[in-house]
């Protein structure tokens, strides 16, 4: 298989009649000639990756794995990550696993409120860290001698963490498992693919903010997605409003925008999952690492999450659990 570091250089749009990176034609073919990749396509190792059965029968007990990307940082990927998550677990039936690929920038831990624990490594494998009976989580942070140490890796040595999460993590039986990732199209993207693609992914969900200049970077994503192979589930606009934490009123902070993520998704011939407003309390409850769904039950914000996590439930077949909001 091809390196990370070298796969990476792959996201030049390939040629017309590519024979793909994998193949015996790889930088041989006609097409090839001129190419870009030429040279790192036909010096690529071939065939499939030998872990990849392994990581195949440790997921088989995974009914739905959901990707959640963004083409922009900071628009509130692994918030939304968490939220989703807590709002699967509010099912107490419903088995929930996140992993944090987001490997140089892990945010998953201090959101869900378990920064400080260690994983336990066992001859069976990893345990994950649990955040409730039915939610468990992953990331290189529980791996950390400090909380403030940094890593610093390039491509390979990042495969390496990821594979080891799918391969090792005693994830057990779960209905989803959310793989919150990076902002844009990195390593991160390429490692998860490849090595989900056998035991199947259902699909991405992409997280926007409704300016232009964070749009601008998701139709790039939903590209990504298309050329990967990966099923776009849907685009969720978030920070999209203002609520007020005292009156609960709504007010439009991103006026010649909102609604930018609907019209775009319309565009791209993608589903609208909706809308999460922006409420100085989501950004409290991360910050502190708590649910949300149960910090504030009946505030507006949850009203339009819930109709966010039941759209993702039924784009991946399953139906919605979670009471009918008026
Ligand atoms: N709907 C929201 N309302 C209020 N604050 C929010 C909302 N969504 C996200 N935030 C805040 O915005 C900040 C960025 O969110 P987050 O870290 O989830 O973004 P990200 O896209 O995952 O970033 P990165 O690119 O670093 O991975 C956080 O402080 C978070 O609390």
């Amino acid at each position: 298989m091809p390196s990370i570091e070298e796969t990476s250089d792959l996201i030049a749009p390939p040629p017309e009649h590519c024979p793909g990176p994998e193949g015996e034609q790889a930088g041989k073919a006609d097409a090839c000639a001129g190419c870009p990749n030429q040279a790192i396509c036909a010096s690529a190792p071939k065939g499939p990756d030998p872990d990849i059965p392994l990581i195949t029968a440790r997921l088989s007990n995974i009914k739905h794995k959901i990707l959640i990307l963004s083409g922009k940082g900071g628009v509130g990927k692994s918030t939304f990550t968490s939220m989703l998550a807590w709002g699967f677990a509010l099912n107490e039936e419903t088995q929930v696993g996140v992993m944090d690929v987001d490997i140089c920038g892990p945010s998953i831990p201090k959101m869900m409120g378990v920064e400080d624990e260690a994983i336990h490594v066992s001859a069976s494998g990893m345990s994950p860290v649990y955040v409730a009976d039915n939610l468990c989580t992953m990331s290189i942070q529980y791996m950390l001698p400090s909380k403030d140490d940094a890593v610093i890796w390039r491509g390979p040595k990042k495969n390496g963490m990821i594979k080891r999460f799918l391969k090792d993590v005693e994830w057990g039986e779960l209905d989803y498992l959310l793989v919150d990732t990076p902002p844009g199209t990195s390593d991160e993207h390429l490692s998860v693919n490849s090595l989900l693609k056998e035991s199947g992914i259902d699909g991405a969900v992409i997280i926007t903010t409704p300016q232009e200049v964070a749009l601008l970077d998701v139709r790039k994503e939903i590209n990504f997605c298309k050329k990967a192979g990966i099923k776009v589930l849907g685009l969720v606009e978030n920070m999209a409003g203002f609520v007020c934490p005292s009156c609960e009123g709504s007010s439009e902070v991103f006026m010649a925008t909102t609604g930018g993520g609907e019209a775009l998704a319309k565009e791209m011939g993608v589903e609208f999952l909706g809308r999460v407003p922006l409420d100085p309390r989501i950004g409290v409850a991360c910050d502190y690492g708590e649910s949300f769904f149960d910090a504030y039950p009946d505030s507006p914000s949850i009203k339009s999450l819930k109709k966010v996590v039941e759209k993702v439930k039924m784009q991946v077949g399953e139906e919605g659990d979670l009471e009918e909001e008026s």
